[in-house]
Order: structure tokens, then sequence, then C-alpha cells
């Protein structure tokens, strides 16, 4: 007997569109005959697409007729399948030039109408320094990668066009390694930071480790020349040291910290010193002798130990193990550290006031709370340091609004092929100094 055909599922629409903008998350954005917009993901301003919908909700692309002349093939041969880089069909000069759009458009959200002129960096592939991957047995193999595009899958990073070689290098060697342990049952967690000592490893299972287990990753570590591996079983707080063979330590130019595992970092290197330099470069010109830098969320010293060649800075961070490594490589120094969390316990605006400058770099959310007190204190000069224009909105915004103006903003995009951009932004109060709006300069 033949099946009856279903005549109930409607034809697909078709319409053609022309990419009007893109998104935050970097998708085209149409706009349908009806004046509704849709995201199109994969898609350029200016691309005229053939889309199609069953629903008329959700369209999709079935030819893009026109392409955009930034369109470009994708370097990475995982690139339709890892989540990771969802960009990279984007020319990188056009990526930074929509990234810095989107930092400009936050601080004109802000209230910001003039803007001074931009120095725009952008790091190469093979740069990332610190990656954050999943862990999955499939059966008698072992995937360590990140995870799918719209899905929970994770892909298997056999290649990648961001990665440090040296990270990428270790990928097979920690595949083969992890898969042997009897306390990785089904899935885990690791971090690599690419440290001045090598490879520190910081990974999760979810099982307890064996006394093979510790065995295995003590030779990994030789095998890889990492001098620390830590682990954390999952759910609990804490993690050990489960294999050390050297002393772990990262340098800020002359200084060297011995960071905590998992510890946070810039993304590369040259995107850390380009922000050092951003941070630098927004300090006022001349600075009396007796003035303090207050530093914000300083981590393990990335910008703290730069500025505190230049002034006495006090440096404030949230996450105890960071703290302890900033102030144990304080001595002799003019930095004083404290830990302190400042979405409970902000600096209050009369301490700020005492500062010649406020440098901060606060987490993806923002610093809602710290920014109240700030416009309280009103110091001088207010250094920002962006890591989501969202947030930047939100913060800038509590300066405009306070009668800060804005003198000098860098744009790094030190995460190549994503839609996440960092900026450095120099706010002075009360400033009459005029500053020098135009194109923006192309530093990288
Ligand atoms: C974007 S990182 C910047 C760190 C450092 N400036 C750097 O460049 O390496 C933000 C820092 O804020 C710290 N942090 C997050 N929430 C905090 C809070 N509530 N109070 C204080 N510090 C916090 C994090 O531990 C992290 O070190």
């Amino acid at each position: 007997m033949t099946k009856p055909e279903n005549n109930t599922r409607p034809a697909p629409q078709e319409q053609v569109v022309t990419v009007a903008y893109l998104a935050a998350q970097g998708d085209g954005c149409a706009k349908l005959a009806d004046g509704t917009v849709v995201h199109l993901p994969g898609t350029l301003p200016g691309e005229t697409l053939r889309i199609a919908s069953t629903d008329a909700k959700k369209w999709r692309v079935e030819a893009v007729t026109t392409p955009s002349d930034e369109r470009v093939t994708p370097p990475c041969p995982l690139f339709e399948r890892c989540g990771g880089c969802t960009l990279q069909y984007m020319a990188p000069s056009a990526l930074l030039r929509w990234k810095t759009e989107r930092v400009q458009h936050a601080l004109t959200k802000a209230g910001f109408t003039q803007l001074p002129a931009i120095q725009q960096h952008q790091v190469p592939p093979h740069s990332r320094r610190r990656v954050d991957l999943a862990i999955r047995r499939n059966g008698k193999e072992l995937i360590i990668g990140l995870h799918a595009r719209n899905s929970g899958d994770v892909v298997d990073l056999t290649t990648c066009t961001i990665m440090h070689p040296k990270i990428l290098e270790a990928l097979p060697v920690l595949r083969q390694a992890l898969r042997s342990l009897e306390g990785l049952r089904q899935a885990g967690e690791i971090k690599i930071n690419l440290l001045d000592s090598g490879l520190d490893i910081l990974f999760s299972t979810d099982g307890a480790l064996t006394s093979a287990d510790r065995t295995r990753l003590a030779a990994l570590a030789s095998t890889l020349m990492a001098p620390r591996i830590n682990w954390y079983q999952r759910g609990s707080e804490a993690y050990e040291t489960v294999a050390q063979r050297g002393s772990v330590f990262h340098k800020f130019g002359e200084v060297s910290v011995a960071p905590p595992a998992g510890a946070f970092l810039q993304a590369t290197q040259q995107s850390e010193a380009w922000i050092q330099q951003a941070v630098l470069a927004a300090l006022p010109a001349k600075m009396a002798k007796r003035d303090v830098i207050m530093e914000l969320y300083a981590g393990c010293g990335t910008l703290s130990f730069p500025l505190a060649t230049r002034q006495r800075v006090l440096a404030y961070e949230g996450y105890p193990p960071a703290a302890a490594t900033l102030k144990a490589a304080s001595g002799g120094m003019r930095l004083e550290v404290f830990c302190r969390d400042l979405n409970r316990q902000p600096i209050m605006g009369k301490d700020l006031s005492d500062a010649a400058v406020v440098v901060l770099d606060p987490p993806h959310a923002g610093a809602k709370l710290q920014m109240k007190q700030l416009a309280n204190g009103k110091p001088k000069h207010v250094i920002y340091v962006s890591c989501n224009p969202a947030a930047l909105v939100a913060d800038a915004a509590v300066l405009h609004a306070a009668g800060y103006s804005l003198t000098s903003v860098q744009v790094v995009d030190q995460f190549l092929w994503s839609a996440e951009v960092e900026a450095v932004c120099g706010f002075t109060h009360g400033s009459s100094r005029r500053i020098r709006s135009g194109p923006s300069r192309l530093g990288c």
C-alpha cells in the first residue's frame, strides 16, 4: 500500500533580502518585505540573499546571490562544525572595523557624541595562549575540544587556527594520556595557560583519581615538560596539584609572578602588550610624585606592574589566589595589594576621589556598583578596560552623566573571528580639552 501524501506541510516561502547590518553576535540582519527584521548567521552587510521559511518565523539562507567583497573562505577545516570561530567567513580587516564600530556605538550610546581617533589592533592567527576546552569519552576515543554550534556535542580539535602551536601540539599527548585515566568516566574540562614557564594545566574529571592515574599524570607532565598539572573533581570547590616538576612563573615586564592554576591572563602575549601600552598612554602627561593610581580588578598584575613603574599603585583584586600572587611579587615596588570583592564592598567615592587616576578592568558583567562610587568620588582621570561593549554602554553612561569627557580609545581584537572585543578608554573629569576626532588609525 502506498503511503498517503502529507499535504498539510506548507510550501516554503521565499524572499530576496539585503543584509543591512551585523547584530552583536555578528549575525547579518535584514528586513523582510513586511518590515520584520530577521537574523541570518553567516551573512555580511550588503549581501543579497535568497531566504526561505516554512513557518514565517525561522528563515534560512538558501543562497548568497551577491556576496560581499569582504567574504572569505574560512581558513579552518572545522569551521562548519566547531562553535569557536563563528565569523571566519569575514575578512580580518572587516572584522576589526566592525568591532571598532561596536565600541564606537557603545560609547555614543553612553552619551559621548564626540569620539577621539581610535587606534586599532588585531592579533594574528595561532597566538591564543589561554584555552578552556571540554573533554568527552566517545567509545575508545577521547575528545578534547569546543562545543559544536548550537549543540552540546564537543568537536575534537584536531586542528585550530587560533591556538598557539605549543598548545595545539600538546592536544594529541593529552588525549592519549587522559584516555587512560580511571577517574575520567565520561566528561571533564581542561584549562591550559601557556606561561613563560611552559604549559600550566588545570583539569577536572567526573570521578576520583586513582593512584595509577596520579602516576600517569606525573608521566604526562614530563612528556609535555609542563611544570604543573592541577586537578579537581567536578562539584568540588578546591583543586589540588597532581604533578609538579618545576617552578611556575610568568613575567610581566621585569617582574616574575607565580600565577595560580587557571589564572586570568590576557588572551595573547601581543594583546597583553597593546592593552598595557594603551593604559600607560591614557595616563595624564604630568603626575606629581605623591599622586596615587588606584587599580580595580587587578588580577595577577598585568597592568599593576607597568603602572607601578610610573606611580604608587593601590591594587584591588577579588579572587584571593590572584591577589596573593600579586602581593607575593610586589616586593620592592610602589605597589600595595588588597583582596576585596568589589561587588560586595566597592571602594567608596571619598576614597576614590583621593586617587589621581583610577584604572579598572572589570569582568564581562562590568562594574555597576563600583561605577556609582566613581560617579560620587569623581577622580580626575579614569581608565576603563572593557571586554564587553554592552557593559561599556552602562558603565560609560555613568561617567558621562557624572561630567567626564572621553579622551582616548584603543580597540584590541584579541579573540579573532569571534564577536568579543576589548577597548581601553580614557576619561577625564571636567576636561575642557578638545579631543581630536577623526578617522580611525590602524595601529597593528
Ligand atoms: C578582566 S580580568 C582583568 C585582570 C587584570 N587586569 C589583567 O589584565 O590580567 C578581571 C579581574 O577581576 C576580578 N574580579 C571579578 N569579580 C570581582 C569582584 N567582584 N571583585 C574584585 N575583583 C573581581 C577577576 O578575578 C579578574 O582578575
